[in-house]
């Protein structure tokens, strides 16, 4: 983590609020805080965490396209997380707040901390956890849960273009665990079955290559949950299906041509 980062964010944060960094990837840097941006925080209630996700200035780029581009992404991972959080039913981390100059939004922290250090309760490590014992009855109805809530993006004709088992993250609902999906920063509002069918194989590929040996049926128990949503929907629902599905399978015939090939 650049410690150049960390000194810019508690600079722009004027210092009255702790932050923790919890990942840097290759758009932003993510760090919890237990402050919330506007709301003082209500006596004797435990803590709440919150999550800022920060674009930072690139060095590489021109300062004025910079400065363009960090807005736009940020603002519109904004606009699509709100609209997201008003669908019925899908489950995507709560905006709080959004300052596009800056780059900076904060959201609704989710997740815990799996049992025996598994790590992070996002879908990589929940399968990991699981590995032992791989096809269990609370593997199968997640993974469904998982296809339900991709189903029910692409329905209303939005596509999240990052599609990985980390930007998978799994909420303890009782016994069982409702699946959220986080990072919309490639996310789009987009009719194309192209762009469902590529979001529907960047997370098979995934799972087959970090859980290559239960894949096969991981992705079916997926997919099943997917055709729940467009099968509730009567005869419309199931001629979008086919399409999606048939897309699907195109673009993944196209991903193996592609690797033979090289
Ligand atoms: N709302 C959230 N609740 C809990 N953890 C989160 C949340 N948002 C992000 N994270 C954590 O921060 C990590 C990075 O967040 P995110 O994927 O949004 O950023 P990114 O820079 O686009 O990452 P990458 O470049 O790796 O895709 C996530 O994998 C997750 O562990």
């Amino acid at each position: 983590m650049s410690e150049a980062i960390v000194e810019q964010v508690k600079k722009y944060l004027t210092g009255s609020i702790p932050i923790t960094p919890i990942s840097q990837g290759a758009e932003a840097v993510v760090f919890t805080t237990e402050v919330h941006p506007y709301l003082p925080k209500a006596d004797n209630q435990p803590s709440t965490k919150y999550i800022i996700k920060y674009r930072p200035p690139k060095q590489y780029r021109h300062p004025t396209i910079d400065k363009t581009l960090t807005k736009h992404r940020t603002l519109s991972e904004s606009r699509i997380l709100s609209k997201l959080s008003s669908l019925p039913g899908l489950n995507v981390p709560k905006l709080i707040a959004c300052d596009v100059y800056n780059g900076c939004i904060w959201l609704e922290f989710l997740g815990e901390n799996l049992p025996n250090g598994a790590g992070f309760s996002n879908l990589k490590n929940f399968l990991w956890m699981n590995s032992s014992d791989p096809y269990n009855k609370t593997v199968e109805s997640t993974l469904f849960k998982v296809g339900e809530q991709i189903g029910l993006l692409h329905w209303n004709d939005y596509c999240h273009g990052d599609l990985t088992t980390s930007n998978v993250v799994l909420v303890r609902d009782g016994e069982s665990w409702a699946p959220h999906l986080i990072d919309f920063g490639l996310g789009s509002s987009s009719t194309l079955v192209e762009d469902k069918g590529v979001d529907l194989y960047v997370l098979e590929r995934a799972i087959v290559s970090t859980h290559s040996s239960f894949a096969e049926k991981y992705n079916k128990w997926i997919i099943e949950g997917f055709s729940s949503v467009y099968q509730s929907k009567g005869k419309k629902g199931n001629q979008k299906l086919k399409d999606v599905i048939n897309r699907f399978q195109d673009v993944r015939l196209r991903g193996r041509k592609r690797s033979m090939i090289g």
